[in-house]
């Protein structure tokens, strides 16, 4: 008999933290989970899930007005945001209870508070109750960074975006990474009028040269404006609501909402860490070795409070892969090679593998491919935007490096196509395989 209340403690039912405790739970281990917001965690509440409903209802925008050129008449179209924020937050909360059953159907304990670490193998809950545990799963997952100025409070973050009252009429997104472009495409699709302001000069950095120019070049043609080597210095609140943000090298503008997608930081605060010995690196993350154990035997981390990608199935190859290395007999690492990631803008990008750049850093020199192309659906909505695949190659191989793409459609075609990728085929293999016409993805086999 264990001395221990539970085999597994984990701290945090996000996208991590619910597969390692549904799958350690399923080996036979008694496991809890403590979660002090909402079971389903940031992808499920407030990320990838949300944001993609947002993203298919924004996209009906530009669906409507091209409908019309394939003989749709649309008259009285109106868009009601409303009913899609409530639709969008019902479906969530379908989700949330749907989690929530999944762990129960395992036989994990679920704690609706929050919980921090008081022992190698000790818990102890918001209410005061202290719990033991053979293992400590932390899977905190991360927050959104705000920039520290004065009048920061006067703006949102992507938590509180999917509740707005309405679509404002001027935003300010600060920062370009996945979250800004993505929110930048859905408010300006809504028909807000937004700027997009970095500290840099560029967009999106990590992706390919390539599309990142075509999204900014698409984006400014969709009416998004961009102010580049730009950092925020002051936001003032106005006596109508209105707020007058101040910023460095640029003009100050008058916007009715700012939403800071500024990056995010592991959720480590208050956990007990320094008192237990588990140690976090520089980025404030926490240390893990390759079977995501921290620096103290018994406490492990996955997911986004290890900062090592912060993609919800990365979190979720990490749960599972903690659960087989210490319930399942099966010790497991998770590859983080040629993971395909996508920015869910209009038009979405996908990618995976190397960039152009980072292949020629690499190996002195690479082999490129491309096309250009205007899909056949937007010549005939008279809609001028190209797409773009770019295939980054070996030299001498042939190996296919990485995949580059921007257009419709695109992270739904570059998941078949990673599985090539991933498999190290050459270019040679793609062009051995018949297109499929007629189809955007042809393309990738009749790239030149
Ligand atoms: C707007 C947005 C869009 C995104 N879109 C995508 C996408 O399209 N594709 C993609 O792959 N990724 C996307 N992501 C990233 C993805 O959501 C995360 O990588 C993923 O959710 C990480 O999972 P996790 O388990 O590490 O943490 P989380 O899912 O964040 O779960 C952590 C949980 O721990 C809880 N918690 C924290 N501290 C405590 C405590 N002390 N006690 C109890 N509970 C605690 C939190 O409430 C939370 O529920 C997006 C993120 C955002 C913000
Ligand atoms: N489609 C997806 O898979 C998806 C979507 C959303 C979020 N995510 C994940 O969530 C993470 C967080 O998203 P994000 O967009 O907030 O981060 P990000 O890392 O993609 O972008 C952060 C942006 O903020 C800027 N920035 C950082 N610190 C700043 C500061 N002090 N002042 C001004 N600008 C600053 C950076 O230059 C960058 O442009 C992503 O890294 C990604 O892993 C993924």
């Amino acid at each position: 008999m264990s001395d221990y209340d539970y085999d597994l403690f984990t701290i945090g039912a996000g996208s991590g933290g619910v597969r390692a405790s549904r799958v350690s739970a399923a080996y036979g281990a008694r496991v809890a989970v403590a979660e002090e917001f909402r079971v389903g965690g940031t992808c499920v509440i407030r990320g990838c899930v949300p944001k993609k409903m947002l993203v298919y209802g924004a996209h009906f925008a530009e669906d409507l007005e091209d409908a019309q050129h394939f003989g749709w008449e649309i008259e009285g179209a109106k868009f009601d945001w409303i009913k899609l924020r409530d639709n969008v937050l019902g479906d969530v909360d379908r989700l949330n209870g749907l989690y929530t059953q999944t762990l129960e159907n395992n036989g994990v304990e679920i704690y609706n508070e929050r919980a921090t670490i008081t022992g190698p193998h000790e818990i102890t809950l918001s209410g005061g109750e202290k719990k033991t545990a053979r293992h400590i799963l932390i899977a905190t997952g991360a927050r959104p960074y705000v920039p520290s100025f004065e009048g920061h409070e006067y703006g949102i973050t992507s938590n509180e975006a999917f509740h707005l009252d309405a679509i404002p009429a001027r935003v300010l997104i600060v920062g370009a990474g996945y979250i800004a472009n993505e929110f930048a495409g859905i408010f300006n699709e809504f028909g807000a009028q937004v700027t997009l302001m970095n500290r840099s000069d560029q967009l999106l950095r990590g992706y390919d040269e390539s599309v990142r120019d075509r999204l900014l070049q698409i984006s400014m043609t969709k009416g998004i404006d961009f102010r580049f080597n730009a950092e925020i210095e002051k936001i003032v609140r106005n006596e109508d609501g209105s707020l007058t943000v101040s910023m460095s090298g640029h003009d100050p503008l008058e916007v009715d909402c700012v939403l800071y997608a500024t990056g995010r930081v592991p959720n480590v605060e208050g956990l007990g860490l320094g008192e237990v010995g588990v140690e976090v690196n520089e980025r404030g993350a926490i240390s893990v070795d390759e079977h995501s154990r921290t620096a103290i035997d018994s406490i492990y981390a996955v997911g986004d409070v290890t900062d090592r990608v912060q993609l919800t199935p990365v979190a979720i190859r990490e749960g599972q892969a903690f659960a087989d290395t210490v319930f399942g007999g099966k010790p497991t690492t998770v590859e983080y090679g040629c993971i395909p990631a996508a920015v869910f803008s209009h038009p979405p990008i996908a990618a995976v593998g190397m960039t152009e750049a980072q292949a020629i850093e690499t190996f002195g020199t690479c082999k490129v491919y491309t096309s250009d192309f205007r899909p056949m659906k937007n010549v005939v909505a008279h809609r001028n935007e190209r797409s773009l695949y770019k295939m980054v190659c070996h030299a001498d191989t042939g190996k296919v490096l990485g995949l580059h793409m921007i257009g419709p459609d695109s992270p739904e075609i570059m998941q078949a196509a990673a599985v090539a990728v991933k498999a190290g085929l050459t270019k040679d293999d793609f062009d051995a395989t018949v297109a499929l016409h007629p189809t955007m993805s042809e393309e990738l086999v009749l790239l030149k």
